[in-house]
């Protein structure tokens, strides 16, 4: 499936969940089999090739995309999650997001010191959710330099902030000027 048959099922809705977001809505590519299969075939090539042993995605969306993909390179899944669910002391950070703020935490017993960790996620937009997975997962002791996405909004520059954070980022579509 092309990179414009999976634009094809992701639908947009306007002012979601504030007015002025344009809300990217991966509902119609995930409720799609082959939509859904081609997307982690990309991705799974692309964590492939970036020497992943491990996958970390992030709570909700990212586990989606990233525990699919975790199985099918036959690594680990490392869940980032949303706070007050994990029943262990974790380390955890606060950050911001295109319409609001919220805090991420890891177990530290899913990350093996040294690992190269590759994070998947929905979408990319300011990058204050990657980024913070990123601190996360490198404080816990992992190695961190790939990023995956499927949609990245380059106008909110996430990507380019994750590049100078030293993480290299690629995404199956874009949607630019929009
Ligand atoms: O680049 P950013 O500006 O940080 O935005 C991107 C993040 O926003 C969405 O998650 P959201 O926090 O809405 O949670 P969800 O996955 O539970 O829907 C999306 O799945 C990314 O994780
Ligand atoms: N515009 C957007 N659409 C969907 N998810 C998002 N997460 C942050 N910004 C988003």
């Amino acid at each position: 499936m092309t990179p414009d048959a999976l634009r094809a099922l992701i639908r947009t809705v306007p002012d979601f969940p504030k007015t002025g977001i344009q809300f990217r809505d991966i509902t119609t590519l995930i409720s799609n089999g082959p939509g859904l299969a081609a997307t982690v075939e990309i991705l799974a090539e692309q964590a492939d090739a970036a020497g992943a042993k491990s996958i970390a995605g992030m709570e909700a969306r990212g586990f989606i995309f990233g525990a699919a993909v975790a199985v099918r390179l036959g690594v680990g899944f490392v869940a980032v999650r949303k706070p007050g669910k994990l029943p262990v002391p974790t380390i955890g950070v606060d950050y911001a997001l295109e319409y609001g703020m919220d805090r991420l935490e890891v177990d530290p017993a899913a990350i093996r010191q040294d690992e190269s960790i590759v994070i998947v996620d929905d979408l990319v937009a300011t990058g204050g959710t990657a980024l913070a997975a990123v601190e996360l997962l490198r404080t816990a002791g992992a190695r961190v330099d790939h990023a995956l996405f499927v949609i990245d909004l380059p106008d909110l520059g996430g990507a380019g902030r994750l590049r100078e954070a030293g993480v290299a980022v690629d995404a199956i579509l874009d949607y630019a000027g929009q």
